[in-house]
């Protein structure tokens, strides 16, 4: 696996104590693989994110019995290797590019830092930028963007939404990761932008087997190339597999509801079809329910859902539910 987590736990402070926000986490992601993180805004994307890149800040605690990529485990390496993984292997592209580019830099600047000087042969620092110069225009030409000189001369204000976005993904494959975390990188395009971002990390995807972390808030706007599905809610995972197996025929409500009211099945149903949906709104993180988080939104819930459900496997198919909609999962749910 290139990235192995088992049980994270992200403890966050409250008014009434610490706080398991991210409650025994566990996913994978393998070489060349797309796996999508599903889930609503609030259930835990960015934390999750965030602890992988090594980014929290200290009031977060992180624990896992694993946090691997590669087969190294990132929370006890030195430091200095961490940032080097970080820096070559992992990289990761945000929902809001222009927050994250440097407003005071032009293109041309930003997506020459990102070239790794291992990657230029030249010798002489005259010829080292002209190498580089060029470079930047081959990343801007391989995102899609043909106008690289105008492009180039732009500050991160002056760019479109999409244009941000191209910037932000060429400068995370600059020095080629293994793996790309996209956080909701496409939330609040339209949807012609976000298929040619979609359409460009499909690419990349294909083309340097790169594996990507894509983090969705439905199921509307994962990418079409997703081998595994996670779904998320409220720091707890609620279901995991293998994307088509998953959709097909989902094993907790949560997926259930959450594939029914994608547009992409909205569109497939006959008018006047009773979607199930869930009311309500995930929880804040001062008011987890005790077991199941979904408990009080979830239109199978019963007393025993005051437990936390133990994570079942059927084939490569795990989820947490006492009561699985699908008949095969049921039987191994009946504890
Ligand atoms: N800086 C913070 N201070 C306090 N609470 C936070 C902070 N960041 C996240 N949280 C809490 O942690 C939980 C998970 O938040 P997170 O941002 O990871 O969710 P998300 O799934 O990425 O949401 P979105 O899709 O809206 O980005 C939420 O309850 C949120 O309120």
């Amino acid at each position: 696996m290139l990235l192995d987590v088992r049980n994270l736990t992200i403890t966050g402070d409250s008014d009434h104590g610490p706080i398991d926000v991210i409650d025994r986490v566990s996913f994978s992601v393998a070489e060349g693989e797309v796996h999508s993180l599903v889930g609503e805004s609030g259930s835990g994307k960015s934390l999750i994110a965030s602890a992988i890149m090594g980014f929290l800040d200290p009031r977060w605690t992180v624990r896992a019995d694993r946090l691997w990529f590669d087969g190294k485990d990132l929370l006890s390496m030195p430091a200095a290797e961490r940032r080097r993984i970080i820096g070559v292997d992992i990289a990761m592209i945000f929902q809001d590019p222009r927050s994250y580019l440097d407003p005071n830099d032009t293109v041309e600047a930003q997506l020459g830092e990102a070239i790794l000087d291992s990657d230029l042969s030249s010798k002489h620092w005259w010829s080292r930028r002209k190498e580089r110069h060029k470079k930047v225009i081959k990343l801007l030409h391989r995102v899609g963007i043909k106008e690289h000189q105008a492009v180039m001369e732009s500050f991160p204000f002056e760019l479109s939404e999409g244009a941000a976005q191209k910037i932000m993904i060429a400068s995370a494959i600059a020095h080629r990761p293994r793996l790309l975390i996209a956080d909701e990188p496409t939330t609040a395009m339209e949807p012609s932008t976000r298929q040619q971002i979609y359409r460009l990390l499909g690419r990349f995807h294909a083309s340097h087997k790169m594996s990507i972390l894509l983090m969705s808030q439905d199921m509307g706007t994962i990418m079409p190339e997703s081998e595994r599905l996670t779904l998320l809610y409220s720091g707890q995972i609620m279901e995991s597999g293998p994307a088509q197996a998953l959709l097909k025929e989902p094993f907790h409500p949560y997926t259930e509801a959450l594939t029914s009211t994608s547009l992409y099945q909205q569109s497939r149903c006959e008018p006047k079809t009773h979607l199930p949906t869930l009311t309500g709104a995930s929880p804040p993180m001062q008011h987890l329910p005790i077991g199941c988080r979904l408990g009080p939104r979830c239109p199978n819930a019963r007393r025993k859902c005051v437990t936390t459900p133990q994570t079942r496997k059927l084939r490569s198919h795990f989820y947490a539910c006492h009561y699985p909609l699908n008949s095969a999962a049921k039987v191994q749910g009946n504890d």
